[in-house]
C-alpha cells in the first residue's frame, strides 16, 4: 500500500466523495448485518466501488472478530481502520501486528491520555483517528498529534441506541481550530443528502449500516462515492 488513510482522503476529495466503507458485523438496532455473506466478497464490492478506505469493528459489543481484521488487512491494498474501545498499549501493538493502517482512539475514553496514545500509535506506524462527540473532546484532540479527527454523529456510550445526526458534525467541525487535520464524519449517514451535508464541513464520511443493509453494497457505495 502506497498511501495512508489521511493522504488518500486528501487525494480522493479532489475527484469523488471520499467514503470509508465499514464491514460491520452487527448493529445493536438492526441485528446481524453480514447475513451469511463472505466478508471478502463485501470487501471486493467496496474496492470495486472505490472506497477510500475500509473500517472494521473488532469490539465484541458489535460481534467483531480479530481474525477477520487480519484477513481483511491481508486481502486488500486499501488502508484499514480498526475500530474498538482501545485502552492499552498492547492493543495498539496488536493492531499494528494485524497490519492495519489506522486505529480508532476515543477522546472521551482516553481523556488526558489521548495524546500519549496517539504517540504510541505513531510509534507502531499506525495513523490515529481520534473520535470526538463534544466540545471537550475537541480540546483533547487538539492537544494531540492525531492526523485524523472523527466526529461521531452518535454518542458511542449509548451503543447505537441513539439515531445519529449530521448536525453533530455541522456543530462540532466549526469548533476545530487547528489546521491540517483530516475531518471524518461518522455514523448515521443513510442518504446522499446526509453525505452531502457532512462533506460541506468534513473531508470524508464513514458509512456502515446503510451499505451493509443494501442488497447490492457495490452499487450502493458507488451511489455515495459518485453522487
Ligand atoms: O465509534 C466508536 O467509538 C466505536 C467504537 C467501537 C466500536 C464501534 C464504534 N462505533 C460504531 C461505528 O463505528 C459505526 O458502525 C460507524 O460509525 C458506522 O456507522 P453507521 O453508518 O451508522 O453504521
Amino acid at each position: 500500500m502506497d498511501f495512508g488513510l489521511a493522504e488518500r482522503i486528501e487525494v480522493y476529495r479532489e475527484f469523488v466523495n471520499p467514503v470509508i466503507a465499514e464491514i460491520k458485523t452487527y448493529s445493536p438496532i438492526h441485528g446481524d448485518l453480514v447475513r451469511n455473506r463472505n466478508v471478502i466478497d463485501i470487501l471486493r464490492a467496496y474496492e470495486n466501488a472505490n472506497a477510500v478506505g475500509i473500517s472494521y469493528i473488532t469490539a465484541r459489543e458489535f460481534k467483531g472478530d480479530f481474525e477477520n481484521l487480519k484477513l481483511i488487512c491481508k486481502e486488500t491494498e486499501l488502508p484499514v481502520l480498526r475500530k474498538d474501545f482501545i485502552l492499552s498499549k498492547e492493543e495498539i501493538e496488536r493492531t499494528a501486528s494485524a497490519e492495519a493502517s489506522a486505529i480508532l482512539l476515543i477522546a472521551r475514553l482516553l481523556g488526558h491520555k489521548t495524546a500519549e496514545f496517539v504517540d504510541l500509535a505513531h510509534e507502531s506506524d499506525l495513523e490515529a483517528l481520534v473520535e470526538v462527540h463534544s466540545a471537550e473532546d475537541i480540546q483533547i484532540v487538539e492537544e494531540s498529534k492525531a492526523e485524523i479527527i472523527g466526529i461521531n454523529n452518535r454518542d458511542i456510550m449509548k451503543l447505537e441506541k441513539d439515531d445519529g445526526d449530521v448536525s453533530v458534525t455541522e456543530r462540532l467541525s466549526g469548533l476545530i481550530s487547528v489546521k491540517g487535520r483530516i475531518v471524518v464524519s461518522a455514523s448515521g449517514i443513510r442518504t446522499l443528502e446526509d453525505l452531502k451535508r457532512a462533506l460541506k464541513c468534513a473531508d470524508a464520511v464513514l458509512i456502515g449500516t446503510a451499505l451493509m443493509m443494501a442488497d447490492d453494497p457495490e452499487s450502493k457505495l458507488r451511489s455515495f462515492v459518485e453522487g
